[in-house]
């Protein structure tokens, strides 16, 4: 029996967000999510996919012929075989992103992997979740991202970056506004009248495609 995963769909895309914005990715978006974000643009991919073998994930990537490949979901660490996907696609020269909601141990990942890690706030109604541990495994090949809706989330999120000191541990720490919560232009106001040291990210496939699944 082949290792397989539950996969809802495989995509050729510019990045929308985090450090390779703009950039030509293929994106694998694996099926299922333990956590119900009160924004989550991607809640069709909550239930159903298909289920795959790694080799046929991997030649259906290899076919676009892709310098970054960005594996998200749904919540990708849901999945134990999401871990040989990651070194797999690494070891094929990828260079390689997981974004993971940060309620899951993301220890066993592929040193090469930039894991693009959630700290959820307050208003996304699962902050809760959030596993702090994750926090002390970041190194400068890996990203925090806070998604803002309010205010209070913001003034939050600036609490968590100073106690865990991200803007030293991580590469980036952005900070992104909740779509159709937050008007950016507010968050990045706040950003520069408290010169914090954090990347505004704007999701530029909602500018370029509004909210298309497979775009
Ligand atoms: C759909 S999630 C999939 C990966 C993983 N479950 C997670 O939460 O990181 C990918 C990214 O999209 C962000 N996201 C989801 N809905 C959003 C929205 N309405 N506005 C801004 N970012 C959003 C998530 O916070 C996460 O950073
Ligand atoms: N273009 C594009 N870029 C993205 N970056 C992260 C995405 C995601 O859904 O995780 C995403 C997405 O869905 N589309
Ligand atoms: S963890 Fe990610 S996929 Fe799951 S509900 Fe939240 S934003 Fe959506
Ligand atoms: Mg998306």
């Amino acid at each position: 029996m082949q290792d397989t995963l539950r996969i809802t769909e495989v995509f050729y895309s510019l990045q929308g967000e985090t450090r390779t914005a703009g950039l030509p990715t293929v994106f694998v978006r694996l099926t299922g999510c333990p956590l119900r974000c009160q924004y989550c643009d991607s809640a069709y991919a909550f239930s159903g996919g298909t289920v795959r073998t790694l080799d046929d994930i991997l030649e259906q990537v290899a076919g676009y012929r892709p310098r970054y490949v960005c594996v998200t979901g749904g919540e990708p660490l849901a999945q134990p075989n999401a871990i040989p996907l990651l070194k797999q696609l690494c070891d094929a020269g990828y260079e390689v992103s997981l974004e993971t909601s940060g309620a899951l141990d993301i220890s066993a990942v592929d040193p090469r992997v930039s894991r693009v890690v959630d700290l959820k706030t307050p208003d996304s109604k699962e902050s809760h979740r959030n596993r702090y541990e994750n926090m002390d495994l970041l190194t400068a090949n890996d990203q925090v991202k806070f998604v803002i809706c309010s205010r209070d989330d913001y003034d939050w999120a600036n609490s968590k970056l100073i106690q865990y000191g991200l803007d030293r541990r991580a590469g980036e720490v952005l900070f992104s506004p909740s779509h159709h919560d937050l008007n950016a232009r507010d968050l990045a106001d706040w950003v520069v009248a408290d010169n914090l040291p954090v990347r505004l990210q704007l999701q530029l496939h909602k500018y370029l495609w509004n909210d298309e699944p497979g775009r």
